[in-house]
């Protein structure tokens, strides 16, 4: 009788420990699915080289704490094969392709403060074996970040030299914009390596690309750069309201020019993104 009963009493006292450990592990996870709630997903996509993890880099020597000495050790190897193609050198110009995914978390107002949204950035690789990767990403995207290389109208692909690098762009934004989970997802498309272009439109005639083939350069020489710009931004803002439905005012759309290397110009930008979704944000809790 006595054994019995304090056998009870110990299968009671585990029975209260275990229920204790349960709330407790549900209290957490409670806590920690509130927290990711704020966590804002943002997405870089974009074909083979248009800079995305240039942008990626330079966010996280923004808004985080750089890069740490093994971080930059394994760059070594890196920076060393490519000094034998370009005498380049630092972390940002270090090529990469980028294979898998990774993540970082920032916000571009300190993630102390209180008003600070607080993003999590994907990075991906964007040449062809790597894009069947990427769908395992979509879900809960709130913004889509695309980057295009518009210098990059005189090139074909690394993967594939029958292909136009521009006509591959336009062919996978045409895909990305028309993912059913990316119905409410906001757009903001960096046309990057301006710098590039901005020095290649005078020499190398736009129309030699498909897409541009309707491409009148502009009557003075000095208003040349400007005028190919904006052609250039007709046409992806042309393709992007040919893509998505009829009910878009859900997702924003912008368009941003930018050149990745330009540490203060993606800063800069940055900053106009963060404001852009947090104006939505407060649209959708009414409060706009
Ligand atoms: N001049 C110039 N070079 C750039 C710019 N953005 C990126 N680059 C360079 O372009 C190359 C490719 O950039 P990445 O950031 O690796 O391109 P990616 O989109 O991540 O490419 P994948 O990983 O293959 O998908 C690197 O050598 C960068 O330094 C830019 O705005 N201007
Ligand atoms: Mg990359």
């Amino acid at each position: 009788m006595g054994l019995r009963c304090c056998r009870h009493k110990h299968s009671n006292q585990a029975t209260t420990e275990e229920n204790t450990q349960a709330a407790e592990i549900e209290r957490r996870i409670e806590q920690e699915t509130k927290a990711e709630k704020h966590i804002q997903k943002l997405l870089l996509l974009g074909a083979g080289e248009p800079g995305k993890s240039t942008i990626f880099k330079q966010i996280k020597l923004l808004f985080q704490t750089g890069f740490d000495e093994r971080e930059l050790q394994s760059y070594t190897p890196v920076i060393h094969a490519n000094v034998y193609q370009t005498i380049k050198e630092d972390v940002l110009h270090a090529r990469v392709r980028t294979t898998g995914v990774v993540e970082i978390q920032f916000s571009p107002v300190g993630e102390n403060k209180k008003s600070g949204e607080v993003y999590r950035l994907f990075d991906v690789g964007g040449q062809r074996n790597e894009r069947r990767k990427w769908i395992h990403l979509f879900e809960g995207v709130r913004t889509v970040i695309f980057c295009a290389a518009i210098s990059e109208y005189d090139r074909t692909l690394f993967e594939d030299e029958n292909k136009n690098r521009i006509m591959e762009t336009k062919e996978l934004l045409e895909w990305v914009l028309k993912q059913k989970c990316f119905e409410k997802t906001s757009f903001m498309l960096f046309l990057n390596k301006f710098d590039i272009f901005e020095k290649k439109v005078s020499k190398v005639p736009l129309n030699v690309c498909e897409w541009f083939k309707d491409y009148q350069p502009a009557s003075t020489r000095k208003q040349e750069v400007e005028h190919a710009y904006e052609f250039v931004k007709k046409k992806f803002e042309e393709l992007y309201y040919q893509n998505v439905t009829c009910d878009h005012q859900d997702r924003v759309f912008k368009i941003y020019r930018t050149t990745a290397l330009d540490q203060k110009l993606v800063k800069k930008t940055f900053k106009l993104v963060d404001e852009t979704l947090r104006r939505r944000n407060l649209f959708e809790a009414g409060l706009l």
